[in-house]
């Protein structure tokens, strides 16, 4: 079966730990994927190359590897460079993630797209918008999320926020493998990205951020 008919139809979670956090080790990420498999997870999103490859042995569902980076001069983080699609590759991802969005970035997403392919991967592109998709689409991306949306410009999303239905109906339309991605924080919002047309919807915050999860429970109650 191809990884896009692995995860379709099916959840996805994203096992990113809070940076730096106590969670933040390959051990631990492992474990999480492990645990996200066992209860039903299709596949797993896992950030950075070392925690790919401490998670691949123990894992038959697809990972989608991405690597996270702050850079000095551009607002790019999801897999800015070539050399970390290599390294995804190698450490075992089958599908490689980057940010489509239209900014000023450091390698184009072109080249990004040619050097997923070239390593026999899945081009993922993460979209703020339907014309990033569209353009991914035209550069040979293979699944269009909607990851990014709410996180590029002025106004940033907050876990709280809705996540971003009406671009998945846009997404949608290409005719791509479509990830919802980005605030589906409950069984109900997973519910409506099928609904609104996701062929697989990635849940990560609200089951892998253990201290942001806690914080919503917490902020429910009297002493906080
Ligand atoms: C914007 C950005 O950098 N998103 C990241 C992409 O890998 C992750 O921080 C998110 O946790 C992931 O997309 C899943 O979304 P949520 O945690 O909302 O379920």
């Amino acid at each position: 079966m191809s990884v896009l008919d692995q995860m379709r139809g099916g959840v996805v979670v994203s096992c990113q730990p809070v940076d730096h956090g106590p969670m933040d080790q390959p051990n631990i990420v492992a474990a999480m994927a492990q645990a996200a498999a066992a209860g039903g997870a299709k596949a797993l999103r896992i950030e950075g190359a070392e925690n790919v490859r401490k998670t691949r042995p123990n894992l038959t569902a697809p990972i989608i590897g991405i690597v996270k980076r702050d850079l000095p001069d551009s607002d790019i983080r999801i897999t800015p460079f070539i050399e970390d699609v290599d390294a995804l590759a190698a450490a075992g991802a089958d599908v490689i993630a980057y940010d489509a969005t239209n900014r000023s970035r450091p390698v184009s997403t072109k080249a990004l797209v040619d050097a997923i392919l070239e390593q026999g991967k899945v081009p993922m592109a993460d979209c703020c918008s339907f014309e990033d998709a569209e353009r991914a689409a035209a550069q040979g991306a293979q699944i269009v999320g909607s990851t990014l949306s709410g996180y590029v410009g002025q106004h940033v999303a907050t876990d709280q926020d809705e996540p971003d239905y009406y671009l998945l109906e846009q997404l949608r339309k290409l005719g791509l493998f479509t990830m919802a991605e980005g605030r589906y924080s409950s069984p109900e919002r997973v519910r409506e990205g099928f609904v609104h047309g996701a062929d697989a919807v990635t849940v990560g915050t609200a089951l892998t951020r253990l201290e942001i999860m806690t914080s919503w429970f917490c902020a429910e109650a009297p002493n906080g």
